[in-house]
């Protein structure tokens, strides 16, 4: 038996749509894997009734069928599902992180994020692994069809996380097909700017990059009360703030860590006000995925 600790993650960071992703402090999956025959998941935790035990069907299923290394695999949930934190990604990263292992394979990391993003795959319709690099690799990465360039990050944050369900599959069919070239010029700027913020740790100049023009806009309308959260977590000090992932979890970036507090109960006061129950998790960019021999 074997135990992966395999975080939430944080895609696009605005600016880097299908590119930029973060490993998070908390919350995380675990996976255990055991030795089988025939691949057999459980699954406990948070919307575990939403997580289908159908090995074809689950992220960690597809891992042990491309990998040939049937297990059985239990997941406890710390990510919720359709959360934009990486739900799916998680377990994916996780068991290929445990089988990799268990069965003694050797792949490489890149090796690794590429099996786990053919897990995602089950789920989005495409194997993009804005997710799955940071939450094996840790730390702050950038996905490209080339390879994987990753940083570490020291920055605090809070994810906000409303009680709604944006599924990614949803959130994709509603980004444009086209940008026009004031907007790639805006973007480009601003996802230099993160990446330039994210070196330095310094959380101005990443609050600056996590600024949009095309993919949030388009996806705010999908979270009920993302642009007074947005405002609320800007008064409260954060120096930027974009949808995590496909949503509908909104990110905050702040300047200490002493300010995470403030800048959650704001959010989690102005998705009150507009209905939405909600939780918020005081986190920072974190490790990737661990193992644990049990
Ligand atoms: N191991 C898994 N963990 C979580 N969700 C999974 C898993 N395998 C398949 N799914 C499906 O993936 C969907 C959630 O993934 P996704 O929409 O990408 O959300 P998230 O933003 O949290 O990753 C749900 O419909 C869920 O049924
Ligand atoms: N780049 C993807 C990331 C989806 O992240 P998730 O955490 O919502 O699964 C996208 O934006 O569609």
């Amino acid at each position: 038996m074997l135990t992966v600790r395999a975080p939430a993650t944080s895609a696009n960071l605005g600016s880097g749509f299908d590119v930029f992703g973060a490993a998070l402090g908390h919350p995380a999956d675990v996976v255990r894997v055991e030795r089988a025959s025939e691949t057999t998941i459980s699954v406990t935790g948070a919307g575990a009734e939403f997580v289908p035990t159908d090995p074809s069907e689950n992220t960690a299923g597809v891992v042990a069928r491309e990998l040939d290394a049937p297990a059985h695999i239990r997941i406890d949930k710390g990510v919720r599902p359709s959360s934009g934190l990486g739900s799916s990604a998680a377990s994916a990263a996780g068991a290929a992180v445990a089988l990799n292992e268990l069965y003694d394979r050797g792949l490489s990391d890149e090796e690794l994020v590429r099996l786990a993003a053919e897990g995602e795959a089950v789920v989005s319709g495409e194997a993009h692994a804005d997710n799955v690099a940071p939450s094996i690799l840790g730390g702050f990465t950038i996905v490209t069809d080339d390879g994987i360039t990753t940083m570490d990050a020291d920055l605090p944050v809070v994810v906000c996380l409303p009680d709604i369900v944006v599924s990614t599959r949803d959130a994709r069919g509603v980004v444009p097909e086209t940008v026009g070239m004031d907007q790639l010029v805006e973007t480009v700027g601003n996802a230099s700017t993160l990446v330039a913020g994210m070196a330095r740790d310094d959380p101005e100049l990443v609050g600056r990059g996590l600024t949009d023009p095309v993919v949030t806009p388009a996806r705010a309308e999908l979270v009920d009360g993302y642009d007074a959260v947005t405002e609320a977590a800007r008064e409260a000090g954060a120096t930027g703030v974009t949808i995590s992932g496909a949503g509908p979890g909104v990110l905050a970036v702040c300047r200490h860590r002493g300010q995470r507090r403030a800048v959650a109960s704001a959010m989690v006061g102005a998705f009150a006000d507009e209905g939405v129950d909600s939780f918020a998790y005081q986190t920072e960019i974190g490790r990737g995925a661990e193992i644990y021999r049990a």
